[in-house]
């Protein structure tokens, strides 16, 4: 379970406050397919970024699976993060100067789990259909490749929980339709993923849709008729 608790978000320009994320509760069920929606400025990238631990909440809890990270020290949320999520940006962030399999292999690095890394890199570039891409520079390949070797990279250490800020943002219909089939694909393999996105037409291919509006939950879009009971507390 991804839960929150009465979590507050301001940010300040030194001179006023902004208000971004307001009191939100939110529970979000294990093995789901979440999308975060709602209008530029509502506050959707703020609060996937404290979900995944990258900002810290000024207020509330924050509970993934059992762990409250907001009581985690520096050092142990960057630990969790490492073996426990994985996260997609809109704009990728691969390294530039490694090869995709390289940067698939980057987060095995850093986790207790170093055996096979090159085997178990290249399985999951084969998973996203990336097999013959393997030792290409990320210069050198379209952005649907890239986001899907972003997601393989995401996937490296194997975490329940996936989340993604735009992950289509950056790509036409048909990369971003093969993008969502890949999140659906990882859903039915009982991973948890919490997707932002403006696009409705994605957000209604998932359980739930969370909708956003100046810093907090509304009654959004219907959910997919499959949904699974993601919702607020
Ligand atoms: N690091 C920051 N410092 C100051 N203000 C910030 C920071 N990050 C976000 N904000 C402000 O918080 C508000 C919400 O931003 P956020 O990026 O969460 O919105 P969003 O719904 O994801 O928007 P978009 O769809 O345009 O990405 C905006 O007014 C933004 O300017």
């Amino acid at each position: 379970m991804i839960k929150t608790e009465n979590i507050e978000k301001y940010f300040t320009n030194g001179n006023e406050w902004n208000h971004v994320v307001k009191n939100i509760s939110l529970a979000i069920p294990l093995t789901s397919f979440t999308a975060i929606t709602g209008k530029s400025g509502s506050g959707k990238s703020t609060l996937l970024n404290l979900l995944c631990g990258i900002d810290q909440p000024f207020k509330g809890r924050i509970h993934i699976n059992g762990n409250d990270i907001t009581s985690f020290s520096k050092r142990k949320l960057t630990k969790w993060r490492n073996a426990e999520i994985g996260i997609v940006f809109q704009s990728f962030h691969l390294l530039p100067s490694l090869t995709l399999i390289e940067n698939v292999m980057l987060p095995m690095e850093f986790s207790s789990n170093k055996k096979n890394k090159k085997s178990r890199a290249a399985g999951l570039l084969q998973k996203v259909g990336l097999e013959n891409k393997a030792n290409m520079f990320p210069d050198y390949v379209s952005g649907g490749e890239k986001q899907r070797a972003a997601i393989a990279r995401a996937l490296a250490n194997d975490p329940p929980v996936l989340f993604a800020d735009e992950p289509t943002g950056n790509l036409d219909t048909e990369n971003a339709a093969h993008i969502m089939e890949l999140f659906l694909a990882l859903k039915n393999e009982n991973k948890t993923i919490v997707m932002v996105t403006h696009d409705l037409e994605l957000a209604g291919k998932t359980d739930k849709i969370i909708h956003m509006k100046d810093g907090q939950i509304i009654e959004g879009p219907a959910a997919a008729p499959r949904a699974r009971g993601a919702g607020f507390i």
